[in-house]
């Protein structure tokens, strides 16, 4: 299994109050930021640590820093874009990639529209962040071209994922670990995940039709 659902106390209780019917624009936002960091805290537990010895206060100290990883943060527009603040405040220094994927509403395939990658992948961990996996169709393409382009290390941040999303995940990129706040039952006929969040591009953005 790829999938790490995060159990914590915090990420639980800011999804419950995402999946309110009538949250607002605003705190939908806020939430995505609050969750997003919160995952990425939980993404990358595994960054690689070395020993280095500092001055301290009475004299030299043993302590361990992050051996120099270097990391693409990859939103996947447009809602990827409403976790990326929240991923940014633990790793101020990541450089950010971007892919444009809208999917079609009938097939659910997804479309590309943009691609602008940062230069080093080979050398980078991806931090892949969207709010949602549904079919899967949209995190295997963005991984398809983070590989054509040399990346090697991928982790997919997602706030709810479905099971066909991470299956499809499993058939196609297994050695891709996927981190999420909830493991949803199912997709409905729109594509859509139950109980998911609903078009959580659209709660972001405000593009909502009422
Ligand atoms: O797993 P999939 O079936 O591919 O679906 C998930 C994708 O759908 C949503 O984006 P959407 O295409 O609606 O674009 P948006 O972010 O511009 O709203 C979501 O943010 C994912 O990118
Ligand atoms: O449930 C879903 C599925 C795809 N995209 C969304 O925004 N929500
Ligand atoms: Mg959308």
């Amino acid at each position: 299994m790829q999938i790490t659902v995060v159990h914590h106390p915090l990420v639980q209780h800011k999804l419950a109050l995402l999946r309110e019917a009538d949250v607002s624009t605003n705190k939908f936002r806020l939430l995505t930021e609050e969750l997003a960091r919160l995952l990425a805290y939980e993404a990358t537990r595994d960054l690689p640590l070395e020993d280095v010895t500092i001055q301290g206060w009475c004299g030299d100290v043993q302590v361990q820093k992050i051996k120099g990883k270097k990391l693409t943060v990859v939103p996947i527009l447009r809602a990827g874009l409403g976790m990326l603040n929240g991923v940014l405040d633990l790793v101020p220094s990541a450089k950010i990639s971007v892919v444009g994927l809208a999917r079609d509403e009938e097939t659910l395939q997804p479309v590309p529209y943009f691609e602008k990658f940062v230069g080093d992948l080979e050398d980078r961990l991806a931090l892949i962040i969207d709010p949602m996996l549904a079919t899967g169709g949209s995190l295997v393409a963005t991984v398809d071209m983070l590989k054509r382009n040399g990346c090697k290390e991928i982790i997919a941040i997602v706030m709810v994922a479905a099971p066909e999303g991470v299956k499809l995940m499993n058939e196609k990129h297994p050695d891709v670990q996927i981190v999420s706040a909830s493991l949803d039952s199912h997709l409905n006929e729109q594509g859509y995940i139950i109980p998911g969040l609903g078009d959580a591009g659209d709660k972001i953005f405000g593009t909502i039709n009422k």
